[in-house]
């Protein structure tokens, strides 16, 4: 399956993809070709392994009777997130050890940490996943948590990946669920992207929109089979991960796979909002986002058409935005001002929006509905719902009002905001 994208040459889009990643290595024992791929890619190379606790308890077992003499450092912290002070353990350590590779073995946190180093230091990684819980093992990006807010950054892609998916299927089942909130979420950023395109000309790819889509449709297929957790269903899992991953590194950008529903995640993650239960995973949040965005999606673009029939004006305001967030901390509100520097949906050409109206809304009629997300959600025993993670009627309003300002990225939900298309204290419904 992977061998087949390594090089899309001629790309409708106007580019080649070329990937960085060129080896996958998806199956039961795949800790086991990891001596194998390292004779053949990385001869005489000293690497270092990557772990925190709970994946060094899970994956060393297992990568000891592969590498015995591999070198290990175990991440520590009351909860491990990727901000300054794990990135420079992992730099110390490699500088200081003479290493020269790095595997990541571990789930996203982990992986971000180390191919951000990769990155910075310049040395190959290897994404070794120890669960099926994000999308990001092989994309070129980091989300890390510098100075208090979330930023994602270009980092290394990895040179391959093992999945071992022995590990991966002992994993809780609350990481699966999470993968497949992670997943769903394509269908509200692929169409976000769509309508992006048409309503502001910003680049999109055909292909690599298609192929997201495909990856989140092996998974919703093959739901009541990844429910069970079986080896081969958790291989199905996988694969869709890692071609949504795939897709990140085709465009270099996290388009394809973040949009609103990523936004109310990032945002709960950088915000003290009281009572919320801040260890839910990213893509738990991230499907509580999705379910949220299928249920306003086809209202949300509807409404875009007053735009052009109302000649209605964009009401962006950096102060206003600023208010909104004058309560987090300083670095949140510095992040959102410097991401919102122009604003993104000055963007807008309302001639295009006008003309293209009747696709805006074909694209928003093919999101599946909420309902089918919540279905899908279930199968898994996913969040589907804001109150399982703490969250009040009130604070969730206050979110929906605020949380696309943590990016500046062309979204639905950012032009009801902007222009003022949808009054979340009346219209929101719980
Ligand atoms: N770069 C990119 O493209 C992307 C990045 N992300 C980022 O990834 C992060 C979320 O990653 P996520 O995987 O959800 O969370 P974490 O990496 O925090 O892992 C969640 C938990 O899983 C534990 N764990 C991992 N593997 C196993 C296992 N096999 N058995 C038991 N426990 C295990 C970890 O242990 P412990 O508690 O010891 O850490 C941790 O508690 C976010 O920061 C998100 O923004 C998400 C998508 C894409
Ligand atoms: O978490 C990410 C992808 O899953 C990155 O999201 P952003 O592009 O919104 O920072």
């Amino acid at each position: 399956m992977f061998e087949e994208i390594l090089d899309v040459k001629g790309c409708a889009c106007g580019h080649n993809h070329t990937l960085k990643t060129r080896d996958y290595i998806v199956e039961r024992n795949a800790m086991e070709k990891l001596p194998a791929l390292l004779e053949k890619s990385f001869a005489g190379a000293k690497p270092l392994a990557v772990f925190d606790q709970n994946t060094y308890d899970a994956a060393y077992p297992k990568l000891k009777k592969a590498l015995p003499d591999i070198d290990t450092l175990i991440l520590t912290g009351e909860k491990i997130v990727p901000n300054e002070f794990q990135l420079d353990t992992v730099t110390q350590v490699l500088k200081t050890g003479g290493f020269d590779l790095l595997l990541a073995v571990g789930a996203g946190v982990i992986t971000d940490v180390t191919r951000y180093v990769a990155l910075k230091q310049d040395v190959p990684f290897i994404s070794v996943p120890t669960a099926a819980s994000v999308d990001g093992f092989v994309s070129d990006n980091a989300a890390l948590t510098l100075n208090g807010a979330k930023v994602t950054l270009p980092a290394k892609a990895p040179d391959a990946v093992v999945a071992d998916l022995e590990i991966i299927a002992a994993a809780p089942l609350k990481m699966t669920a999470s993968g497949v909130g992670d997943m769903l979420s394509k269908y509200i950023s692929v169409a976000d992207w769509k309508i992006g395109h048409l309503i502001t000309n910003e680049y999109y790819c055909p292909f690599v929109a298609d192929l997201t889509l495909k990856a989140v449709n092996i998974i919703v297929d093959n739901i009541e089979a990844i429910r069970k957790g079986d080896i081969e269903s958790i291989g199905t899992l996988m694969e869709g991960l890692l071609l949504s991953g795939i897709t990140i590194q085709m465009v270099g950008i996290t388009r394809p796979a973040s949009s609103f529903e990523h936004h109310f995640s990032h945002y709960l993650e950088v915000t003290p909002i009281e009572g919320i239960d801040h260890d839910a995973l990213h893509g738990e949040k991230v499907g509580i986002g999705t379910v949220n965005a299928a249920k306003y999606y086809p209202i949300f673009a509807e409404r875009l058409g007053r735009i052009f029939r109302e000649n209605l004006e964009n009401q962006f305001s950096m102060e206003r935005v600023k208010e909104y967030y004058s309560k987090y901390p300083q670095s949140v509100v510095e992040m959102v001002e410097k991401e919102n520097t122009p604003t993104i949906t000055g963007n807008l050409n309302v001639g295009l929006l006008r003309q293209n109206f009747d696709k805006v809304r074909q694209v928003a009629s093919e999101v599946p509905s909420s309902e089918k997300i919540v279905s899908t959600l279930r199968t898994v025993n996913g969040y589907t719902d804001y109150h399982q993670i703490g969250m009040t009627d009130e604070q969730f309003k206050e979110t929906m009002k605020i949380c696309c300002y943590i990016r500046n990225r062309f979204t639905l939900l950012r032009l009801m905001c902007d222009y003022r298309l949808f009054d979340f204290d009346k219209e929101l419904t719980f």
